[in-house]
């Protein structure tokens, strides 16, 4: 999992930093939370918490999308067997399935292949009956890979838009907002086809705040931004649209005036299923720490903003437990998720997770103070590496250092000092991961 472990694991404080991490990376694996969460006995099949007797419906079938949605539909056809009818998914990570077609499509710009499976989904969802149960599989990335625009805008426009949008430095929220108004599908508009079908949506969550509407969209997900919202984005960002978008979003469908809010009867029969999130890698962490003798702390799973400067609070609350034991004594593991960014100065080599370790190990007053973080997809930033792990001592050339932050070019210093994270492409996407190992336990001694 973690390529480079062996060069990485130093001591045993920063052994414990990667089993935390290889620990998320591990517990967030669709597979794995797919498997954990569906049981099927004869007719009844559970997800989660939930009962569905599946005698009571006449055909099932599977559609979806998103980075995990070839994972997510291998384990569903294994657990459906002969009862599933028809399915189909896409995805930019295809893998062999047997019953359930997997379109690959692409990612973070949609394509004509994407395009097609998406309206292929449509039309799966268009047939359903009110004797079809309905299995949505939803994960990150299923914006892009789900493009259906609607009448009048050209895929090549949404494209465009696409590339705008995603370097204009809007949030995940605003984008979607955009996306959904121009979309056939997004926006509870995949619900609304497959009305009065029962609609169950399995979720993988790479949002932050984990907002079903925003997570790929929320194709079956009652959606409140307004077309209103959507032309305020692309004034925000100073963005300026085919003049096809701009007529759509000033006009709407011309029969509907907006998305389906949540008292659409299209959501009469729709339930979620959130099946992971970036706390569920948090709370894997946690137990690896606790195993290796350290007391954890979760801080949050919702940390954003500025990498460098969310690292400096979180070196100093580090820095507080070793000097007076609050909010935790050591030893101790303080974990984090949610997802940094960085404001770019410079065009060096780096990401948010590099940035932080960096940052974080600079600021922290004392050696004893581990900081690792990587981004749980493997990938970090424009880099080819998930993150970073360094302590105080590990950084010899201070000044260096600090330059390679103001130029946003941290990957080359990490890498000269053998201190970046290398997981490849993890097949999990639930953010951010950081681990401050704080003090050294007996126990891994
Ligand atoms: O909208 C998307 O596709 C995202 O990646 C967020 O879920």
């Amino acid at each position: 999992m973690i390529r480079n472990r062996e060069e990485l694991a130093e001591t045993p404080a920063h052994e414990t930093a990667l089993d935390c991490i290889a620990a998320g990376i591990e517990a967030t694996q669709p597979t794995r939370v797919m498997s954990e969460a569906l049981d099927r006995d004869g007719s009844t099949l559970t997800i989660g918490d939930t009962t569905v007797v599946l005698d009571e419906y006449s055909e099932i079938v599977v559609v979806g999308g998103g980075k995990a949605a070839a994972q997510m539909a291998n384990v569903i056809e294994d657990v459906l067997g002969d009862r599933l009818t028809d399915g189909v998914v896409v995805t930019n990570d295809p893998q062999e399935t047997d019953r359930i077609a997997v379109v690959e499509g692409s990612h973070p710009t949609p394509n004509e292949a994407g395009e097609e499976g998406a309206r292929r989904v449509l039309s799966l969802a268009d047939g359903a009956t009110e004797e079809t149960l309905v299995l949505c599989l939803i994960s990150g990335g299923g914006s892009a890979l789900l493009p259906a625009p609607v009448d009048g805008v050209s895929l090549a426009e949404l494209q465009s838009l696409t590339d705008d949008l995603l370097s204009s430095g809007a949030t995940i929220h605003e984008i979607n907002a955009v996306r959904k108004h121009l979309s056939a599908i997004k926006g509870g508009r995949l619900a609304a086809a497959a009305a009065p079908a029962t609609v169950h949506s399995l979720l993988l969550s790479d949002v932050v705040g984990d907002d079903p509407s925003i997570i790929a969209s929320g194709p079956t997900v009652p959606d409140e931004s307004t077309y209103a919202d959507a032309r305020d984005v692309l004034d925000r960002y100073d963005i300026r649209p085919s003049a096809a978008i701009v007529e759509r979003l000033e006009n709407g469908d011309g029969e509907r005036s907006e998305t389906p809010t949540a008292d659409d009867p299209a959501f009469e029969r729709t339930e979620l299923h959130m099946l992971a999130n970036g706390f569920t890698a948090l709370a894997a962490a946690r137990s690896v720490a606790e195993e290796h003798g350290y007391t954890p702390v979760i801080l949050s799973s919702q940390v954003e903003g500025e990498a460098r400067e969310a690292a400096k609070t979180h070196a100093a609350i580090a820095d507080e437990a070793l000097a007076t034991g609050n909010p935790v004594s050591p030893p101790a593991v303080l974990l984090s998720g949610g997802e940094t960014t960085v404001t770019l100065d410079g065009d060096g080599s780096g990401g948010p997770n590099q940035e932080f370790v960096l940052s974080g190990a600079l600021t922290s007053t004392s050696a004893d103070v581990v900081v690792a973080s990587v981004d749980t997809d493997g990938k970090d930033g424009a880099s080819d590496v998930a993150g970073a792990i360094a302590d105080r001592d590990a950084l010899d050339d201070e000044r260096r250092a600090r330059a390679a932050l103001a130029a946003n070019d941290v990957y080359p210093y990490l890498a000269e000092r053998g201190l970046v994270v290398d997981t490849g492409k993890t097949g999990t996407n639930v953010n951010d991961l950081r681990v401050l190992v704080v003090g050294e336990s007996d126990d891994t001694r």
